[in-house]
């Protein structure tokens, strides 16, 4: 439950859980919030979700709302959150103890569909923060995956897309998330995220990162972006217009977002 612990839920909050299936993470949340605020715990699979369902009826969770929507259309439905879990789907490389398949069932388009997902929903977690909330404004991102492409990496392109910043994830043990790796050079302060492994830990391979968001403005990247300006989120936001012309749509019909072909400028350029 390390990313619940960096999360530090609050009572009284309003707090999104966004990929929350089967609900372990969400239940321990509910658990510290007592019944006061309100939780959306929300899963894209709706089966999966039907064992959130099961696990609070079990803990008698009054102060929650179960929804299955696809997480990056989040800010177009709900806004505001004092705080967001975003426990990442991942390649599972932190659980190949667990799930040896991991090693033979993955590929590289896989690993690439992860990450390209993994980005798209970061983004629309912190937009449905609150950077403004007397008590939060934070999001923990979470994966159970080794992989800096998932981890770093991710994180690396939040913060060059939008006005975030890292900070402590408060959890006591773990190493220090990389700062240089291979090819990879990443932002000093991506040693406060913290990376957990099986033998070192005694526990799954895990990643958590916890995020501050400090506005709605989207930074100008002087490295891939140099003729945009700063610009507020609810103007722009080119990779949310896919999401606004499918929001009105059930969740099976929603269009698969586009890789390769179809991306944007500055992605093509990332
Ligand atoms: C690592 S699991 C979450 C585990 C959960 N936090 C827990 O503690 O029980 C990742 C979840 O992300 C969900 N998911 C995948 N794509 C999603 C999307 N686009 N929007 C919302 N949820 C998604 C999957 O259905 C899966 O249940």
């Amino acid at each position: 439950m390390l990313p619940v612990m960096a999360l530090a839920p609050q009572e009284n909050e309003f707090i999104l859980d966004m990929c929350a299936a089967p609900g372990g993470k969400a239940s321990h949340i509910a658990a510290i919030m007592k019944n006061t605020g309100v939780l959306i715990a929300n899963d894209v699979n709706k089966n999966r979700a039907k064992a959130v369902i099961g696990n609070f009826h079990r803990m008698g969770i009054a102060n929650s709302v179960i929804s299955t929507y696809d997480g990056r259309h989040i800010p177009q439905l709900f806004k505001n959150f004092d705080r967001v879990l975003l426990d990442a789907p991942c390649t599972g490389t932190g659980v190949i103890s667990k799930d040896s398949g991991v090693k033979m069932s993955k590929d590289e388009t896989d690993l690439q569909r992860c990450f390209t997902l993994q980005r798209e929903l970061l983004l629309a977690a912190i937009d449905s923060l609150n950077f403004k909330s007397s008590t939060g404004g934070y999001l923990v991102y979470s994966t159970c995956s080794v992989l800096a492409e998932e981890n770093e990496c991710v994180i690396d392109y939040a913060l060059k897309k939008r006005d975030v910043k890292l900070v402590d994830t408060g959890l006591s043990f773990g190493t220090e998330g990389f700062t240089n790796l291979r090819q990879h050079r990443f932002h000093p302060t991506m040693k406060l995220t913290r990376r957990f492994y099986p033998h070192t830990h005694n526990m799954d391979g895990f990643f958590v990162a916890k995020l501050k968001k400090f506005s709605n403005i989207i930074p100008k990247n002087n490295e891939s972006e140099d003729n945009e300006e700063e610009t507020e989120i609810n103007n722009i936001d080119s990779e949310n217009a896919e999401v606004q012309n499918t929001i009105e749509k059930p969740v099976a019909n929603i269009k698969k977002p586009k890789h390769g072909r179809g991306k944007n400028r500055a992605e093509k350029k990332n």
